[in-house]
């Protein structure tokens, strides 16, 4: 599902103008669809509605919910918070109250009636700002947000709660905190980033009249993956077909101390197609992986006391290189000085995609120019706080700026960044992003991370085109994830037990396309 940023849904409005649309009747249009959003959960009749309006267009659309709710019986005070209109089509719609029984308030000369009306409201619509709004709230705005916080009103924020910042998703001050949020058109950055998700309660996404093919053919740089979009990543697998046309995975994954991450990557990677595993681990771990994942090759390992790889495994893990289609590297590694030598070498001469997760990001932020020498595709998988070790900041502070921080990075390094964590980012080189909504917080437990990078892995080693590796593992291990969560529960689901969920997924997808094999 696509959504916009700020500028980009101000070029969708201009487009629609320039096809004959007014600025008036988007106005009129969006006004009308939070009313209609409204009449569609509760009953108006004699309830009383108070509207915050302020002076810009947001404002304007207050304007219009205040006429058309007081049509529909309601009681409707207009509380002007931030003075008069100042834009002309607000002006306009302002002047439309004339002659309604719609009763307007300037608040800061009647502060007290203001907050009265806002204390007994059944409803209160937010129509302050929208998305014009940057920085934070003026003081003047205070003790009315403090009102609508106080009140038992249901409250539905126009656009955007006012006070959060629709292109980044930041709350520098006050905020006002929806129960409803009434958007137009598309999804704006802002419902999705955090903390403004937060303060949005239920989106809903209403049409104003902008037709279809407009919103479609606009340009935008951020969408939320649908099962639709996963599902069309895979095709159907051809009868004639051999292990030889799924992909080869190499997996340098595991170390004494670490064999589940080998055993659980290991395992989601065949559970979701790949022709042919190959595990290249220690020798000392390798009988309790192998009697865990019997589908897999494995090389052996054998290094000397100083930690490097003794020549014959050197040769026996570069001959497995050399046939790999994409390779896996880092899930339990360790992160050796000779470890960290061979990673790096990996991602430099590579000529295979890679995905580098876990102990392979520890070893790249210690050595992160290396990524510059790349020429294959390269995913990584960082976890906040690997990210945090990246970027040399604080989890705190990544948190708070995940869609920046992904994007910027994917695009300095040229790497596909797949940040984990709720709502996990997938950020482009080119400056695309993908939101992912599948799983829950049962996920939080050792050994997911694995389970992910296994399943991206064998999507990319299979032919899977980079980007759509990353987006489609990350949804379907969600969804997986998802169904642990309703028949085993959050607190007692493992990481593995998301890998015994693929085939139910995989199952459905196959029903759609009768066999499939990744794209
Ligand atoms: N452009 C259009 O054609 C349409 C716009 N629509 C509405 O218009 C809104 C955008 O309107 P505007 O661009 O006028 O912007 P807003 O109405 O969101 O807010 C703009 C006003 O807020 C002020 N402002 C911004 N940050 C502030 C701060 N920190 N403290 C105090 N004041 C601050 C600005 O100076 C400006 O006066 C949308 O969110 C939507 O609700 C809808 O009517 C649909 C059509
Ligand atoms: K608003």
């Amino acid at each position: 599902m696509k959504v916009l940023n700020c500028e980009q849904s101000r070029e969708l409005e201009k487009k629609a103008v320039d096809a004959g649309m007014s600025y008036l009747e988007l106005m009129e249009n969006a006004g009308a669809a939070a009313v209609r959003f409204m009449r569609k959960k509760f009953s108006l009749t004699n309830k009383q509605a108070v509207i915050l309006c302020g002076k810009g267009n947001n404002g304007g659309d207050g304007f219009v919910a205040a006429r058309l709710l007081s049509e529909y019986g309601a009681q409707v005070s207009v509380l002007l918070v931030d003075g008069y209109p100042v834009t002309e089509i607000a002006k306009t719609m302002f002047s439309r109250l004339r002659g309604t029984a719609v009763r307007i308030v300037n608040y800061s000369d009647n502060a007290d009636t203001a907050d009265r009306l806002i204390s007994d409201a059944d409803f209160v619509l937010d129509a302050i700002y929208g998305t014009g709004f940057h920085g934070s709230a003026a003081q003047s705005l205070l003790r009315p947000f403090h009102a609508v916080r106080n009140s038992s009103a249901v409250v539905i924020a126009v656009d955007m709660p006012s006070g959060a910042n629709c292109e980044t998703g930041a709350v520098e001050g006050e905020c006002i905190k929806a129960d409803y949020t009434v958007t137009f058109s598309t999804l704006k950055n802002g419902h999705l980033i955090r903390p403004a998700q937060e303060f949005c309660g239920e989106i809903a996404v209403a049409p104003i009249g902008i037709r279809s093919e407009l919103i479609n053919s606009q340009e935008h740089s951020f969408e939320v993956t649908e099962q639709a979009d996963v599902h069309s990543f895979f095709s159907r697998r051809s009868p004639e077909s051999n292990k030889g046309d799924y992909g080869r995975l190499l997996c340098l994954c595991g170390s004494d101390g670490m064999a589940g991450a080998a055993i659980m990557s290991a395992k989601a990677a065949v559970r979701c197609g790949a022709g042919l595993v190959n595990v290249a681990l220690p020798r000392s771990i390798y009988p309790i992986v192998a009697s865990r994942v019997i589908e897999p090759v494995y090389t052996l390992l054998d290094y000397d006391q100083e930690g490097n790889l003794q020549d014959g495994s050197r040769a026996a893990f570069f001959q497995a290189f050399s046939a790999a289609s994409a390779c896996l590297i880092g899930c339990g590694l360790g992160k050796s000085k000779k470890t960290a030598e061979l990673v790096c070498r990996l991602i430099s001469e590579s000529q295979i995609p890679l995905i580098v997760d876990a102990d392979g990001i520890n070893i790249l932020a210690e050595n992160i120019n290396i990524l510059k020498t790349a020429h294959a595709p390269i995913v990584l998988t960082p976890h906040p706080g690997e990210m945090a070790r990246l970027l040399k900041t604080s989890v705190k502070d990544v948190q708070s700026h995940r869609l920046e921080y992904a994007r910027n990075f994917a695009k300095e390094h040229n790497v596909i960044l797949v940040l984990k964590g709720a709502g996990t980012l997938i950020a482009e080189p080119n400056g695309m992003a993908h939101l992912n909504m599948t799983g829950n917080a049962g996920m939080a437990k050792g050994g997911s991370g694995d389970v992910l990078a296994g399943m991206m892995a064998s999507f990319l080693a299979q032919g899977m085109e980079p980007v759509k590796a990353a987006v489609g593992a990350v949804y379907l291990h969600g969804a997986a994830g998802d169904r642990c969560a309703k028949e085993l529960s959050q607190c007692a689901m493992l990481p593995t037990d998301i890998i015994e969920m693929l085939p139910g997924l995989f199952l459905e997808i196959e029903q759609e396309s009768r066999l499939f094999s990744a794209k």
